[in-house]
């Protein structure tokens, strides 16, 4: 089995490393070593460097596959998954409000984070995605799962001004937030940031102690803005002011910021987004199906403003498929748009890639395939009916290909699944244990 000690080079049909530049390579080969891309070299360069090298050096052969950057889920509750088809086809607010929050309120600890987590990175190894960003709470069971499963994981630290079963307020979450960060500073596939839950559920206080705290220890803010035009309205009513807006007043628009949803955007609201270097993270699928709104992320990335991916929860998704949320997000942005060039291909792969990875500041490790960063590289075999033939690959990626071709990923160059097989994770055991939630939070559900 590989490890992060050994030397490898994958050898691609295509290889597609996203920048610095937006190009499609043949005949190329990428040069792992100890966990990190060495170099990117033709493939008769790196036959000779092999010949040539005094350690061994494993050649990996994909002939009929595109290698991509590992894909970046930028927007994820991964512990939902236990509360996956729990309740569909509701608004944002009933949802939340009269299904989800009270199986949470009886069900949330450790235990329940913790095996939810795992069933969501066994879904998410399987779809290529090899970070993911994590908004929940019980931080420290994900952490576990995260990492017993090899991933990359961003865990967000919830604040929230009601007591719920984590935290009885903000200053107890802020406080076991820098707690957390503090024992897993020096882990290198551990990243946090401050995750306030909404602008409709913390107040200005905890707000500005987030901002502080994000001042003080160089974190990003994740948060819920401008989901559904309900939330602006009633933002409105209340205080006559948008929630951009309150944000902007309470200094926390800025290139730390990473919003999340935005389906409500006027142009002076892009062109400040732009200007303040903040972040978009899109969820397509989640805001259709929630009846959320559409974000404008052809005039977001026209603006300059780095734009993201991810799949939000899969209680509301139904799934934690980034191959299915690039082709959404390619594809709704066209008549969003009115405009069948909106968002390209190339443009879906670069934000749930590169796009993620910069907001989370983490473009100098992850999220191409360029020498200096970390292996976190995804195989997707073309060589099936659905995908052939190919003219460009990317655009096979994006509107053709899905996530059931992809055969190999590795993190840090070590293999999570190798020709389909998955190299770490129990399969079996992680779906049996996820079951042993389902009638405890059937039970919780309230009626009706
Ligand atoms: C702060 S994360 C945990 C909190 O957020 C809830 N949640 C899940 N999806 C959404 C969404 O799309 N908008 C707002 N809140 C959401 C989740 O149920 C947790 O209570
Ligand atoms: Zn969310």
């Amino acid at each position: 089995m590989a490890t992060d000690h050994s030397t490898q080079i994958l050898a691609p049909r295509w290889l597609i490393p996203v920048a610095p530049r937006d190009e499609v390579l043949e005949d190329h080969a990428v040069w792992v070593a100890d966990g990190r891309i060495e170099a990117i070299l033709t493939r008769e360069q790196a036959q000779h460097r092999r010949q040539a090298s005094d350690h061994p050096v494993e050649w990996i052969d994909l002939p009929t596959h595109a290698l991509i950057p590992g894909l970046v889920n930028g927007h994820t509750h991964a512990a939902m998954s236990l509360m996956r088809g729990l309740a569909d086809d509701l608004p944002l607010m009933t949802w939340l409000e009269e299904h989800i929050w009270p199986v949470e309120g009886q069900m949330l600890g450790h235990d329940f984070v913790h095996d939810g987590t795992m069933l969501a990175a066994l879904e998410m190894i399987r779809g290529g995605t090899t970070t993911l960003s994590d908004m929940y709470f019980f931080p420290e069971a994900a952490i576990e799962a995260v990492q017993a499963a090899g991933l990359r994981g961003v865990f967000g630290i919830v604040v929230i001004d009601a007591p719920n079963r984590w935290s009885a307020n903000a200053e107890e979450a802020l406080a076991k937030g820098v707690e957390l960060v503090n024992d897993w500073r020096r882990h290198s596939r551990i990243e946090f940031t401050l995750a306030p839950h909404a602008p409709y559920t913390v107040g200005d206080a905890a707000l500005e102690r987030v901002r502080t705290m994000s001042d003080q220890l160089d974190l990003p803010v994740h948060m819920h803005v401008h989901e559904t035009a309900h939330e602006v309205e009633a933002a409105v009513a209340a205080n006559g002011e948008r929630p951009l807006a309150r944000l902007d007043r309470l200094g926390l628009v800025n290139e730390r910021l990473i919003a999340v949803h935005m389906t409500q955007l006027t142009d002076a609201e892009i062109d400040r987004l732009a200007v303040t270097g903040s972040h978009v993270l899109h969820s397509p699928q989640s805001n259709l199906k929630l009846a959320s709104g559409f974000c404008p992320v052809a005039k977001l990335l026209e603006a300059g403003v780095n734009v993201g991916l991810g799949t939000d929860g899969a209680a509301s998704n139904n799934d934690l498929d980034m191959f299915d949320e690039m082709r959404t997000a390619a594809l709704i942005a066209k008549p969003i748009a009115n405009d069948a060039a909106a968002v390209s291909a190339h443009q879906a792969l670069h934000m749930a890639t590169l796009g993620g990875a910069r907001a989370f500041g983490l473009d100098e490790r992850i999220g191409s395939i360029e020498p200096g960063k970390r292996a976190d590289l995804v195989a997707v075999n073309l060589d099936e009916p659905e995908t052939q033939p190919v003219f460009d690959p990317v655009s096979t990626l994006v509107y053709s290909a899905s996530r059931r071709q992809v055969s190999d990923v590795w993190v840090d160059g070590h293999a999570l699944l190798r020709g389909g097989r998955l190299r770490q994770l129990d399969s079996r055991a992680i779906i049996d244990q996820a079951n042993t939630w389902r009638e405890p939070i059937r039970w919780a559900k309230p009626a009706g």
